[in-house]
């Protein structure tokens, strides 16, 4: 669960103490409104520029001055300067010795530099401390106040006390710092803002990868198949019978692969004996991006049940019943009711509209506002117990619409059984191994695993112990 560490310091500074002087350098955007955000703030602000003529783009009560004259009046310095320009600080190091220089810089492209912009600061001024801050807000969030995207503040740097003064100050605006510790984390901090979705990238092309092949596989059974067999055109399929196939597959399919890796997760330390080994990489990333899994997994479940709500409306529904009726009537064929049928089309429907409810639920409790409430014993409920029942309630969904028809030879066009059979596959096995993980007699050794006991030191231990008999 992602939480966020906020650090409660106080907000605000005693009317009665001075406002803290801070300098800035570069009367640029961001240097413009990180000043203007400060002095609302209560800070006292300077700026050091090329040109030290008040500019009417500045806040009144800024005060501007020659870099080197602002660098003498302040012992914390923001550098809002594109990292080209960096080099004539160098000349200043003598001003700027002692002082905390808070980097703010980004690049244009990832790992662009060798080394990241605020190492590269400290190598230029060397006495000074640096700090990382701030890369992450925008320069028009700043101004305006409308902080719509993210509030948290990734700071870094060697000197504990430079990164506290730093972290203070981002309290003081309202915002949330977050220590990412040494100014070795300035790479991943400098790269984060350039970064598009990157939890998201796994579960995105994977779900275009499923939604691509079973639309395939879809037209190929239900659209070439009867073309080719009855010289039938069913074409118009691909526009609500298809997508109502290839969604609900694709979300049953994703939702089995969030549980999934968790249950690989269980049989590899129970293979291992011991929770201490890192998993491998590829495992790690997927337990990682579960929660965007999920949620891509219920964008398609939503999709299904708008798709689903159209059914009785579609003219080739309509016209079906028609024809039915039509045909009974001229036929004088009876239409007895069939209870059982009754009662097998309403449990599917009861189960996947109960399936959808916790799918939702699910969803809900992901929003951090909400997740925020809840502690740790109530979001893995809900995450893993009820998040098990929405994967049980969703398979038992698609096993109940398949029924009887489900594995009988006649449903087989080319082989190719259907889809929702296939989309079975992965729902069904996750759901075997962890009954079988349930069971008391692996349950029991894995919770001892996960307490922190390991197989192999209690071998060595014994065999250790079988040694000093000796
Ligand atoms: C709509 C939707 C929304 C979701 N939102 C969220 C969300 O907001 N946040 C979220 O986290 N997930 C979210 N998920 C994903 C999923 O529900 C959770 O990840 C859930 O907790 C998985 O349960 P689990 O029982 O499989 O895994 P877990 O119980 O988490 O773990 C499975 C196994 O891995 C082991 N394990 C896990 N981590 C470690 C570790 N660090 N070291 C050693 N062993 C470890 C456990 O001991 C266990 O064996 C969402 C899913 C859906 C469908
Ligand atoms: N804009 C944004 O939203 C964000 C910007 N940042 C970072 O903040 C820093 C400043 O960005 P931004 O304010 O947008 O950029 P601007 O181009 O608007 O401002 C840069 C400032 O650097 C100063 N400067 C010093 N030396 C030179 C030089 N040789 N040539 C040109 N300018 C020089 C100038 O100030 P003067 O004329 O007073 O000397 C100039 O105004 C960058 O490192 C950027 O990555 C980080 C997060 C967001
Ligand atoms: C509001 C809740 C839901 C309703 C009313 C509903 C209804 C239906 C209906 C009517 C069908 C048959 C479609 C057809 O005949 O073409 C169907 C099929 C199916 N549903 Fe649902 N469903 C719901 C939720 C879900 C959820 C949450 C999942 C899983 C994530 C799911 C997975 C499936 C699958 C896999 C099929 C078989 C698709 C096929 O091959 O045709 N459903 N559902
Ligand atoms: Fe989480």
């Amino acid at each position: 669960m992602e939480k966020t560490c906020t650090v409660m310091l106080p907000l605000t500074m005693n009317s009665s103490e001075k406002p803290q002087t801070v300098c800035i350098f570069g009367t640029g955007d961001f240097g413009r409104s990180l000043g203007f955000k400060m002095f609302q703030c209560g800070y006292s602000v300077i700026f050091g520029s090329r040109n030290s003529r008040m500019s009417s783009l500045l806040h009144s009560g800024a005060e501007v001055f020659s870099y080197s004259e602002a660098a003498q009046k302040s012992d914390i310095i923001f550098i809002a300067i594109h990292r080209e320009h960096y080099e004539f600080l160098r000349e200043l190091t003598e001003d700027l010795n002692g002082k905390i220089l808070v980097d703010v810089s980004n690049n244009p492209k990832i790992n662009q530099y060798p080394e990241s912009n605020a190492e590269y600061l400290a190598q230029l001024v060397q006495g000074a401390y640096v700090v990382k801050a701030f890369n992450t807000i925008s320069a028009w969030a700043l101004q305006s106040g409308a902080l719509d995207a993210s509030r948290q503040v990734f700071v870094c740097g060697n000197d504990s006390k430079a990164k506290q003064r730093v972290m203070d100050i981002v309290c003081a605006l309202g915002l949330t710092p977050l220590d990412r510790g040494s100014l070795k984390a300035a790479t991943e901090i400098e790269n984060y803002p350039l970064q598009l979705f990157p939890m998201w990238r796994f579960p995105f092309y994977l779900s275009a990868a499923l939604c691509l092949f079973f639309f395939i596989y879809c037209v190929v059974r239900d659209i070439i198949y009867p073309y080719v067999i009855e010289n039938k055109d069913s074409t118009f399929r691909l526009a609500v019978s298809i997508p109502n196939r290839v969604f609900p597959i694709t979300a049953l399919t994703l939702l089995a692969l969030v549980y999934l890796p968790g249950v690989i997760a269980a049989i590899l330390q129970l293979y291992q004996g011991t929770k201490y080994r890192r998993f491998p990489d590829w495992l790690d990333h997927w337990m990682l991006c579960r929660k965007q899994l999920g949620l891509v997994a219920l964008g398609f479940a939503f999709l299904h049940a708008i798709y689903t709500l159209v059914i009785p409306i579609r003219y080739y529904v309509r016209w079906r019943m028609r024809n039915t009726t039509l045909t009974k009537v001229i036929t004088k064929e009876d239409d007895p009711f069939f209870t059982s049928t009754a009662w097998h089309s309403d449990s599917y429907l009861s189960v996947g509209i109960l399936g959808f409810f916790l799918f939702v639920l699910l969803g809900i409790t992901s929003l951090p506002s909400v997740s925020n409430m809840m502690n740790w014993r109530e979001f893995r409920f809900i995450q893993s117990k009820l998040g098990y029942l929405t994967l049980i309630l969703c398979t038992a969904h698609a096993l109940l619409y398949g029924g009887k028809r489900f594995l009988s030879p006649s449903i087989l066009r080319w082989y190719l059984p259907s889809a929702y059979v296939l989309a079975l596959i992965i729902p069904c096995t996750v759901l075997v191994i962890k009954f079988i993980l349930i069971m008391p007699c692996i349950n029991n050794p894995l919770k001892r695993i996960r307490r922190g006991w390991e197989r192999d030191s209690k071998s060595s231990e014994s065999a250790l112990n079988g040694k000093s008999d000796i």
